[in-house]
């Protein structure tokens, strides 16, 4: 059982408030002269991954309550029981159990008394077995040809974890054997992905948990009809035709045949899903045993989260700095921004892995919260967020903490590209951090010749208040095993965020909502008469909708 304390009600919470009216006044810059080594004590290393967390407006004192407050929040028993598989996804009744489709140990987890690695095993197995003869060629299309197109249909937790992976492990893919992804029920998004594809090699994985997303059965829906143009003959589904589900029946009834179905279960989120057979797309791209990295990194970090103290444990720290900010300094937002453009989805990818999973307003003792809850995530890679938003960053109003995440060793090391992208990775978290006086800024203006009058006019607008926060995550290098560990790595800062703010992480009631609302109105679209049961708003749009249409 998760214990359902309001955040606000615990002890560290009102240490945290009295704490955070001495320490909000001082500078990031302060804090290193005060302690020149910060950069030692507020750092940690795991494997090939160095988190630098110095650049934060905590001191010691400030981990240590934070700290506290994840200890009265009951984090460690909380952590125990998602990995022990106990049902904590107590609004819908589930065990939460993605650290267990990872878990190479082998090592026995029960629900319901069951133990469930003989069966993910086994989909690894059959994962493993369609994975090489596509790759291999061993598959062919019903004209006898080889693979040379896969094409993912599946929207949300179906979707984007194939898509950010497949992505940011771009380098390990196999030449001639291309991925693609449709999600959008737009027309459009099936439409240009099919157009320079040929049905005789391409092969379709219909991916969805439940198999009734109305999306992905629309999509899949016409990519059958686009395959049987051409094709004809109804038998020849199977061989371009997969399905990653946890629903047969459904499966069934859309025509693919059961051997050419990968299960998984309902103890794993669709946000949290990329390590079941939801990635058979990635597996067939990177292949199996880089697939296996992937899950080896995760693994790795899993271990790490399970049996680390508190302070030396990356996400309970990383979820704490969260909470921090969130909840003290009143930011609302998070930024995700890796130096790499291998991993251009990667904040997308977390959009919905963190703020499906956190945005809540309702406690797990059933109450409304009385603080904020879940940050809203976004982000792009540098350096073309420099060129963006980075001045809202900098000069605006907002406190945004940012994660800055860069590789040391490229897979593109183009002449000085590398050195340059991390002059820029190094420079921002600086500059961020110190800002720049008035007396800096009127020298600045002074060396290059201004006036005096010219510097008193311009000076106030180049002023950089700095003790901006941040987070560096440098890794050595983006391989399949460090990308399956940061990943797991921001999926454990979110638990340990949805644990201390007292929500249930699990469930999505929200995304529910829009699924059922949109099923209501499509009727109403279906012939030309006006409608009128509708606020006057949405009357007028729909009636102007059918009118031009
Ligand atoms: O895999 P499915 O069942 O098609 O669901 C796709 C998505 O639907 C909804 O948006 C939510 O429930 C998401 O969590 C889920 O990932």
């Amino acid at each position: 059982m998760l214990s359902n304390v309001p955040f606000d009600q615990l002890p560290a919470y009102k240490k945290l408030k009295s704490h955070y009216k001495n320490i909000s006044q001082k500078h990031i810059k302060t804090l290193f002269e005060e302690e020149p080594e910060r950069a030692k004590k507020f750092s940690i290393r795991f494997g090939d991954i160095l988190l630098d967390y110095s650049k934060n407006r905590i001191t010691s004192r400030t981990r240590g309550y934070l700290v506290q407050l994840a200890e009265e929040a009951g984090l460690a028993n909380a952590i125990e029981a998602m990995f022990t598989g106990e049902k904590i996804n107590a609004t819908e009744g589930r065990a939460v159990l993605h650290t267990a489709l990872r878990n190479r140990s082998n090592e026995p987890v029960l629900v319901d008394g069951k133990d469930v690695m003989p069966d993910v095993n086994a989909v690894l197995e059959k994962m493993k077995d369609f994975s090489g003869r596509i790759r291999s060629g061993s598959w062919k299309g019903y004209s006898g040809k080889e693979i040379t197109d896969l094409v993912n249909i599946g929207i949300g937790g179906s979707d984007l974890g194939p898509v950010m992976v497949t992505e940011a492990l771009k380098a390990y893919g196999k030449p001639g054997l291309n991925v693609h992804f449709v999600s959008n029920v737009d027309g459009t998004h099936i439409a240009e992905t099919v157009k320079p594809l040929n049905p005789e090699t391409t092969l379709f994985m219909i991916a969805s948990k439940t198999f009734t997303t109305q999306e992905t059965m629309a999509n899949a829906h016409s990519a059958r009809s686009w395959f049987l143009e051409k094709a004809k003959d109804e038998q020849f589904v199977k061989k371009h035709f997969v399905a990653i589900s946890t629903n047969q029946t459904e499966v069934e009834k859309f025509g693919i045949d059961p051997d050419n179905m990968f299960g998984f279960w309902d103890w794993v989120g669709g946000r949290y899903s990329l390590w079941s057979a939801i990635g058979l797309s990635i597996a067939c791209f990177i292949g199996f045993q880089n697939f296996e990295q992937l899950l080896s990194g995760a693994h790795e970090m899993d271990k790490h989260f399970r049996t680390t103290k508190l302070e030396r444990n990356i996400p309970v720290i990383l979820g704490l700095l969260g909470v921090w900010y969130n909840d003290f300094f009143d930011a609302q937002t998070q930024a995700i921004l890796p130096y790499d453009q291998y991993m251009h989805r990667f904040a997308a990818y977390f959009q919905q892995g963190d703020m499906e999973s956190n945005g809540k307003s309702m406690g797990r003792n059933g109450k409304p919260v009385t603080y904020q809850t879940g940050p809203v995530i976004w982000g792009e890679p540098g350096t073309n967020g420099q060129h963006a938003f980075y001045q809202l960053i900098h000069q605006g109003t907002k406190l945004i903490p940012c994660d800055f995440i860069a590789p040391a060793i490229s897979h593109n090391p183009l002449g000085e590209h590398h050195m340059m992208l991390l002059s820029n990775f190094f420079a921002q978290t600086e500059a961020l951090m110190n800002g720049k006086t008035d007396e800096e800024v009127r020298a600045e203006l002074k060396a290059s010749g201004k006036s005096q009058e010219e510097i008193d006019q311009i000076a106030p607008f180049k002023i950089f208040s700095g003790s901006r926060p941040t987070n560096s995550i440098l890794v050595k290098k983006i391989t399949p095993k460090v990308l399956g560990s940061l990943i797991a790595m921001y999926e454990h800062k979110i638990f340990v965020q949805g644990i201390i703010w007292n929500i249930y992480s699990f469930d999505q009631w929200g995304v529910e909502l829009g699924k059922q609302l949109a099923n209501k109105i499509y009727p109403e679209l279906q012939n030309d008469w006006p409608v009128s049961n509708h606020d006057s708003s949405t009357n007028g749009l729909i009636n102007q909708y059918k009118r031009w249409r």
